[in-house]
């Protein structure tokens, strides 16, 4: 038994600044212990050579659906519509716990090995999401998404309820249960007031997607005289913590209500051009005082699972959609893929910075690339010419989930096997 872990000799981004340090990082139960130069290699201490690395806090992915790795490149090149309605909603109505499961886990080796520490997932059958999660070693917000109009469909909220019950605050405080009403178009006024309600009855939060098409935002302005925004501010979805994801229509009231009432937003980029549905106002956000994170969304409309490969995208979008150069720079889309993910999360108490006493949520960056030097500016290199594939090795609540191609958790072949026929049978079956 280890008594942890001591990088040695490393460059790391601390603390919520990301400033670039050099030093051992020494992880103790679970947690940063120590920053500095010359740490003691106190005996019993796994001790690593960390001096090709740059070690950087472990990324926040604010918005997936990790099970649909299961639909990956299925009904591509759709709108969301038709895309969820004709391809996806068919093939989820048939998948199974297990389904969910072995898939959840496929997207987990995929995410954990591009330094992904912590997901905020919102899926059908969660128990089998969760148990992904604690067996992966991965850090989770879950979320049961739920489509509402009538009685009938209140027993997906009963659902999230016992996912609270049974799984909120396990694994020490690593995994958390919001709740996950899914749009504000698939939900009535009256279901939202109620899942809200369920949510602040138990002091957690909302995970929901919000104006994420024209024809969402349309259709409730026509259909209630709301912007999707104000219609969930008057559903009462903020007044406890509430995440939305993608926020593309926003009008600049909308801008300020979000930010007068504290909620985050998951930009998705990759979903967003994929899906053709907008560009999201990320830098008017962020400056009005939102704390926007980044989101993969699902592997059906991305098709990658990796948090840094969107922030690399994140920040080229914004530059070309508003022809500014200066918006959304390396550093900005770094600090969104790090700690503004985790304060959109509510936990950046706990992660999302290199700093002592926070998680040791780490990814080793081997810089021993072409595409590394120089590396005077680490965040420019991340954001705008590293590969996920550089990731050498990743602690994820200080133990080791990925390292050089092995995921010393995991079973990957049975993982890869059951993926691929679990896929096969649900897409041809
Ligand atoms: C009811 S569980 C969650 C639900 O969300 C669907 N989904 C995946 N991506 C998106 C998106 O970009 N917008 C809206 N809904 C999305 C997923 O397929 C599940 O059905
Ligand atoms: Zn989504």
């Amino acid at each position: 038994m280890t008594k942890g872990t001591l990088l040695q000799n490393a460059s790391y981004l601390a603390g919520d600044g990301l400033t670039p340090t050099r030093g051992d990082i020494l992880i103790k139960d679970g947690k940063i212990a120590g920053l500095g130069e010359g740490l003691n290699p106190e005996a019993g201490l796994d001790l690593v050579d960390a001096s090709h690395y740059l070690v950087t806090p472990g990324f926040v992915n604010t918005h997936s659906h990790a099970a649909m790795s299961l639909l990956r490149g299925y009904g591509g090149d759709q709108n969301l519509k038709t895309w969820l309605t004709e391809y996806i909603w068919p093939v989820e109505a048939k998948l199974t716990d297990e389904d969910v499961y072995w898939g959840t886990l496929v997207s987990l080796v995929e995410m954990l090995a591009a330094g992904v520490t912590v997901i905020a997932d919102m899926y059908d059958h969660m128990d089998a999401v969760a148990q992904a999660c604690l067996d992966a070693g991965i850090r989770a917000n879950l979320s049961r998404g739920m489509i509402g109009f009538n009685d009938d469909d209140r027993h997906s909220l009963k659902e999230n309820d016992a996912l609270y019950d049974r799984w909120h605050n396990a694994e020490g405080g690593r995994i958390k249960v919001w709740y996950g009403p899914h749009a504000t178009n698939t939900c009535s006024p009256d279901y939202l007031a109620e899942v809200a309600a369920h949510a602040q009855n138990r002091a957690t939060g909302i995970h929901i997607h919000v104006s994420e098409t024209k024809e969402e935002f349309d259709e409730l302005q026509e259909k209630y005289g709301q912007t999707p925004v104000a219609l969930a501010q008057a559903a009462g979805l903020f007044k406890g913590p509430c995440l939305i994801a993608h926020g593309v229509w926003l009008t600049e009231e909308d801008k300020a209500i979000l930010a007068a009432n504290d909620v985050g937003l998951a930009h998705n980029p990759a979903s967003n051009m994929k899906l053709a549905s907008g560009a999201c106002p990320v830098a008017d956000l962020r400056q009005a005082g939102v704390k926007v994170g980044i989101g993969t969304d699902g592997a059906s409309s991305n098709n990658a699972q990796s948090v840094l490969r969107d922030a690399q995208l994140a920040a080229l979008m914004q530059k070309l959609t508003r022809l500014d150069p200066t918006l959304v720079s390396a550093q900005e889309a770094l600090t969104m893929a790090t700690i503004e993910g985790a304060q959109a999360l509510h936990w950046d108490e706990e992660i999302g910075s290199i700093a002592v006493g926070k998680a040791a949520d780490l990814v080793c960056f081997d810089t021993d690339k072409p595409w590394w030097i120089p590396n005077h500016e680490p965040a420019a290199t991340l954001i705008y010419a590293a590969h996920s594939d550089d990731v050498d090795r990743v602690y994820a609540a200080g133990q080791l989930v990925y390292h050089q191609g092995d995921w010393p958790r995991l079973d990957t072949e049975r993982i890869f096997y059951e993926g691929c026929s679990r896929a096969k049978k649900l897409l041809q079956g």
